[in-house]
């Protein structure tokens, strides 16, 4: 089908796509068509990597648009939203509007209600449905991309309640479902109604074939030759073979390694450097010291100069540890060829368009908690990495090989991946915590507001549609709506469910319901060494199947958490009249509350390694009076140790707040600056909840506020006022205080030499500092620095100065 004959589009679109080289629609893109994709109706497109899907979806938004609709894509990752944003940007000229969800409220507010195209993760768009967001009435189309990740037991019953509940809203809504190959694609297309598009075909060649000894053995049955001796990796040996195969438009091919932990994706960069630094330009060479010095400022870290240290080689290594800036440079200078090859932890799979004629999948095997051991990946997530080889228009060809040692691991290799089919993807809705939150907001939403009601919902769910009897979700609902309700978050008088204000609340503010409870607990109880808490005030039920996971390698870059969600239900830090509170809670301590915010199924605990449970039974004992609510005892082996974990990660918030260096951060921890940022935001947004939870019940909101505010801004009491001004951050409020300027008030006032010299000199960022605190006259043309004062100190600091630190957010 020619691209030219579209029809329903809105005019001149045919013809732009035309010009970026898309003249005739891909078999897929052209089934989808036929299916009426343009047409308003619902399809299910369940294709492979590569073979074109976001056109698809754009044909189906973009006719929706232009039949006076309003659409609005789902996206899997927080990172993806703004990516295709900027893609749906350029039919902005053709009169459709654009924006993006994000966890602000502020920008989000009205403002969405006049785009034509929404683009948001599965979490947001729920939360924005709790909030009420008026636009959610008007949409007319909806796309879930990557719709099979309905399978992932932490998000995907978010995205499938979700859209059960904008096809509930908007009857007739038009759903379109982008997948990627799967078993049960006709299950899918069953439940949302649609009709299914089904194809194997790829624009691109992908060959997926096992090393092993000397050769690479593709499924078709060819072969390639690529040595190995003892001292060489075979990756090595395979990123040196794709590197040296130019194509016709002169380019080296890149490769993308696949491991299996941070350890892991960082000595692989590092012993890829030495296959990369050997083939470098000298013009690359130029271009990537200029890049690694750019990585270097962003953080003072470890992790910083040891990605700097590779990227200067032409390698690269990217996981959830680093930070964001530091994961776009890199995603960028691999789109752009610069960096050769890039050693990634799964998190690099979803949905990428990057250049990599080779992609190797190093690790097959993950640990996996439950199993309590090494469990092989699923054949799904192994294809998804695979595709990430071989896009169009960026390579000629695409090639997809995992690694064997021996025979009989590469038959099993063949068996598993190579030629199996992808499993069918299953709904995870039926387990207590993802049926906790979304009953309740299910409930206090007004969707259901009896028992039948909500099993008739969620007879609209895929589980439903999976399942022959019903009596599994019926029994966990059953004893989540007993939980809920022994909670005070449900009133259930002859049969109406309600909500109850605090349940109100609770939904709103995105979390767990048994988050909610504990932090509830905890407030009402005081710490251990007080009078309160020998009268616990109410008991609760534990739920079964807490989220709490003590895995400290998740992988969770990218995902809308929570906490980004928590824009839209608070009222964006407004101060409460502190005099309000009775109560100061004076013997709340932040470590306290840091430990119960620890503790909630909302935070992901570090992992407690060997020699941490002395160390951190012995901290336990030290600060037990500071605690809040019960410990469990030693006895109680599994809650103890989730008690510790909660300790470990709450240490390393009171040390953030405690103006302890990232990198002593990083390195007493074991973590990467991107965990740190990922542990303070949920902390901060459970604490943010937890000022609300106060509020309503009458709680201490002081300590919790002050609490927040340090970890916000990764500082000691004496410096929150100052902190909170724009461009002060953590580092700079020190030195200010130190030269004497202690608050806003003294900034105000402060001689502007003084304050040049505490900022290194910098005038650029005084003047803009002076401006942010209100100063009339912030200039600093006319002002002598006491150039010696700062240029000891910018000698002092010397290779750092003037970096943005974790605590720069301000
Ligand atoms: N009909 C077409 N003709 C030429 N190029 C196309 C056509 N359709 C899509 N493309 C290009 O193909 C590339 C891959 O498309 P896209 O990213 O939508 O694939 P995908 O199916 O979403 O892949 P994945 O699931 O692996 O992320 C893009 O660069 C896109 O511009």
């Amino acid at each position: 089908m020619r691209t030219e004959d579209l029809t329903g589009l809105p005019e001149g679109v045919p013809e732009a796509l035309c010009d970026e080289g898309i003249a005739e629609l891909y078999p897929p893109q052209a089934a989808a068509v036929e299916a009426g994709v343009t047409d308003g109706d619902s399809v299910v497109a369940s294709v492979p990597t590569a073979s074109g899907k976001t056109l698809i979806a754009e044909l189906a938004m973009l006719s929706a648009v232009q039949r006076g609709g309003k659409a609005l894509y789902i996206v899997p990752l927080r990172a993806l939203a703004s990516e295709k944003k900027a893609e749906f940007e350029r039919w902005e000229e053709f009169g459709v509007t654009v924006g993006v969800s994000t966890g602000n409220y502020e920008s989000d507010g009205e403002w969405l209600a006049t785009r034509d195209i929404i683009v948001a993760t599965s979490e947001k768009v729920d939360s924005l449905i709790r909030n009420n967001a008026p636009w959610i009435d008007d949409l007319t189309c909806v796309v879930a991309d990557e719709v099979h990740l309905v399978d992932d037991r932490n998000r995907g019953p978010t995205l499938e309640v979700t859209l059960a509940k904008l096809r509930r809203i908007n009857a007739g809504l038009q759903t379109v479902a982008l997948s990627a190959t799967v078993g049960n694609a006709d299950t899918v297309a069953e439940w949302l109604d649609a009709e299914l598009v089904q194809s194997d075909w790829r624009p691109i060649d992908l060959k997926m074939g096992v090393h092993f000894r000397n050769a690479v053995n593709f499924g078709d049955g060819s072969q390639r030759e690529v040595q190995t001796d003892r001292s060489e990796k075979a990756e090595s040996a395979l990123v040196a073979d794709a590197l040296d195969e130019t194509d016709d438009e002169g380019n080296r091919g890149s490769s993308l390694v696949f491991v299996n932990s941070r350890r892991n994706a960082e000595s692989s960069a590092k012993r890829l450097a030495s296959v990369t630094e050997s083939r470098l330009t000298g013009d690359e060479r130029a271009d990537l010291a200029e890049l690694a010095e750019e990585i270097r400022q962003v953080s003072d870290a470890d992790t910083s100069d040891d990605l700097a240290d590779v990227v200067a080689k032409g390698s690269a290594f990217h996981h959830a540890g680093l930070a964001s800036e530091h994961r776009s440079l890199v995603e960028q200078a691999f789109r752009d060829r610069l960096i050769k090859v890039v050693s990634a932890t799964p998190t690099l799979a979803a949905g990428v368009n990057t250049p990599s004629r080779r992609v190797i999948v190093r690790d097959w095997r993950r640990y996996d908690g439950d199993a309590g051991g090494m469990k092989p990946l699923d054949t799904l997530e192994v294809h998804q990495m695979c595709g990430r080889a071989g896009r169009p228009g960026l390579d000629p060809y695409g090639e997809a090989i995992l690694l064997a040692n021996d025979s009989e691991t590469m038959d099993e290799l063949f068996e598993r991946y190579v030629w199996a089919d992808p499993e069918p993807v299953r709904s995870k809705l039926a387990a207590e915590p993802a049926l906790r939150t979304h009953l309740l907001a299910t409930v206090a939403s007004g969707f259901a507001t009896t028992r039948d009601a909500l099993l008739e919902f969620l007879d609209q769910t895929l589980y439903a549609t999976q399942t022959e009897k019903s009596g599994r979700l019926e029994e966990v609902t059953d004893s989540v709506l007993d939980y809920l309700h022994a909670n005070d978050f449900l009133d259930r008088d002859d049969g109406t469910l309600k909500a109850t204000n605090i349940g109100h609340t609770v939904s709103r503010l995105y979390l767990d319901p048994m988050s909610a409870a504990e932090i509830i607990d905890g407030l009402e109880d005081g710490p251990r060494g007080t009078s309160k808490s020998a009268s616990a005030s109410r008991s609760r039920p534990a739920a079964a199947g807490s989220t709490a996971s003590a895995d400290g390698d998740e992988e969770t870059a990218g995902f809308q958490t929570a906490s980004e969600l928590a824009g839209d239900a608070t009222e964006d830090d407004s101060e409460t009249d502190d005099a309000d509170t009775a109560d100061t809670g004076d013997e709340f301590t932040e470590l306290g509350l840091y430990h119960l915010v620890c503790r909630t199924p909302d935070m992901y605990q570090l992992y407690l390694k060997s020699g941490d449970k002395t160390t951190y039974t012995e901290l336990n004992y030290e600060h037990e009076d500071e605690l809040l609510g019960r410990a469990p005892t030693e006895w109680q082996e599994a809650e103890f140790e989730d008690w510790l974990s909660a300790l470990k990660t709450a240490k390393l918030l009171d040390d953030w707040a405690s103006e302890v260096d990232e990198d002593r951060i990083c390195e007493r921890y074991g973590v990467g600056p991107g965990d740190i940022r990922g542990k303070v935001e949920t902390a901060e947004w459970l604490l943010r909840a937890g000022e609300q939870l106060a509020q309503e019940l009458d709680l201490p909101v002081v300590p919790v506020r002050r609490a927040r505010k340090r970890i916000e801004y990764g500082v000691r009491e004496e410096l929150l006022d100052l902190a909170g001004v724009r461009n002060v951050g953590r580092k700079r409020a020190r030195r200010l205080f130190e030269a004497g300027i202690e608050s806003r008030v003294d900034l105000r006032d402060a001689d502007k030499s003084v304050v040049l010299a505490a900022l290194r000199g910098r005038e650029k960022t005084a003047e803009r500092i002076l401006e942010n605190v209100g100063r009339q006259d912030p200039s600093m043309e006319t002002v002598e620095a006491d150039s010696e004062t700062a240029a000891e100190a910018a000698e002092a600091d010397a290779g750092r100065d003037g970096q943005a630190s974790l605590g720069d957010f301000g």
